[in-house]
C-alpha cells in the first residue's frame, strides 16, 4: 500500500513535496494574509452565492476531512460575481480544524490561526465537469470561512449531529436538503489571491475567496470535530485533528480586498 500523504509526523505537509513537486510552485496555498497589505480593487463585486438544498447528497468521512458533496449535474448551486468571471457550481464543503482551539485554520490573518476553516469548493462550468476545471489556472473558485470560538451554531449543528455516523475514515451517510447559505456570514466582504488545492495533488488552480466575517462554533462543537477519525473502522484510532497545511510563501503575489 502506498505510503499515502497525510497530516501525521511521516507524511504530512512538509513531506508532500516529495510525490507533489507543485508543493514548492509560485501560487501555493495556504497564505498568511496581511491585512495591511490588501489592496482595496473598488472592481471586485460582490460575491453572489445561490445554493439549492435540494442537490445537497451525503456526508463523508474521507480519511482527511468531512466533506459534504453536492450533485453537481446542474447550475443548481452556483457562485458568481466577485473576482470570478462565469459561473461556478458547487461540488463539495468540508472543514479543517486543530487539536485544540489555538490553531485549526489553514490560512491566516496577521499571523492569526483561527479553531478551524470551512472551505466550500466550486468549478467553472466553462469546463465539462470537477476533475477538468481542477487542472485550469481559472477552474476552482473556494470560499473559505473562519470559524471562531462563540455561541453555538445551529446551523453547524445540523453537520454535528450526524458525525458519530461517520466516525471512522471510508464511512458515509446521506445529508439531503441542506443549505450552506446558513454557514456564510451576515457580510461577505472577502480578501482574494490566486493560489492551490491545499492538500495533494496541490494544483494550481483556485482563485481563493477568504471571507474577512467568522461564523461561531462553541467548544462542544469543536469537540465533535476532534471526535474523527483519521483511522478505519478496526484500525487502531488516529483522532483526525490538526489536518491543517501551514501558511506558504506569497511569492510576490497580491491579495485584494473587497472592502476598504
Ligand atoms: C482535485 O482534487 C482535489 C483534492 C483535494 C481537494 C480538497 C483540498 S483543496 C482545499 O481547499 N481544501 C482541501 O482539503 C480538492 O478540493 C478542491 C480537490
Ligand atoms: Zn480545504
Amino acid at each position: 500500500m502506498p505510503h499515502d500523504w497525510g497530516y501525521g509526523a511521516d507524511n504530512g505537509p512538509d513531506t508532500w513535496h516529495e510525490k507533489f513537486p507543485i508543493a514548492n510552485g509560485p501560487r501555493q496555498s495556504p497564505i498568511d494574509i496581511v491585512t495591511g497589505e490588501a489592496r482595496y480593487d473598488p472592481e471586485l463585486r460582490p460575491l453572489t452565492l445561490r445554493y439549492d438544498p435540494s442537490v445537497s447528497l451525503d456526508i463523508i468521512n474521507n480519511g482527511h476531512s468531512v466533506q459534504v458533496t453536492f450533485s453537481d449535474d446542474k447550475d443548481a448551486s452556483t457562485l458568481t460575481g466577485g473576482p470570478i468571471t462565469g459561473t461556478y457550481r458547487l461540488k463539495q464543503f468540508h472543514f479543517h480544524w486543530g487539536s485544540s482551539d489555538d490553531k485549526g485554520s489553514e490560512h491566516t490573518v496577521d499571523g492569526k490561526l483561527y479553531p478551524a476553516e470551512l472551505h466550500l469548493v466550486h468549478w467553472n462550468t466553462t469546463y465539462p465537469n470537477f476533475g477538468e476545471a481542477a487542472s485550469k489556472s481559472d477552474g476552482l473558485a473556494v470560499v473559505g470561512v473562519f470559524l471562531e470560538i462563540g455561541a453555538a451554531n445551529p446551523q453547524l449543528q445540523k453537520v454535528i449531529d450526524v458525525l458519530d455516523a461517520i466516525k471512522a475514515k471510508a464511512t458515509q451517510t446521506s445529508f439531503a436538503d441542506f443549505d450552506p447559505t446558513t454557514l456564510l456570514p451576515n457580510t461577505l466582504d472577502y480578501w482574494t489571491y490566486d493560489g492551490s488545492l491545499t492538500t495533494p495533488p496541490l494544483l494550481e488552480s483556485v482563485t481563493w475567496i477568504v471571507c474577512k466575517k467568522s461564523i461561531s462554533a462553541s467548544p462542544a462543537q469543536m469537540e465533535k470535530f476532534r471526535s474523527l477519525l483519521f483511522s478505519v473502522e478496526g484500525e487502531p484510532e488516529c483522532q483526525m485533528v490538526d489536518n491543517y497545511r501551514p501558511p506558504q510563501p506569497l511569492k510576490g503575489r497580491e491579495v485584494r480586498s473587497s472592502s476598504k
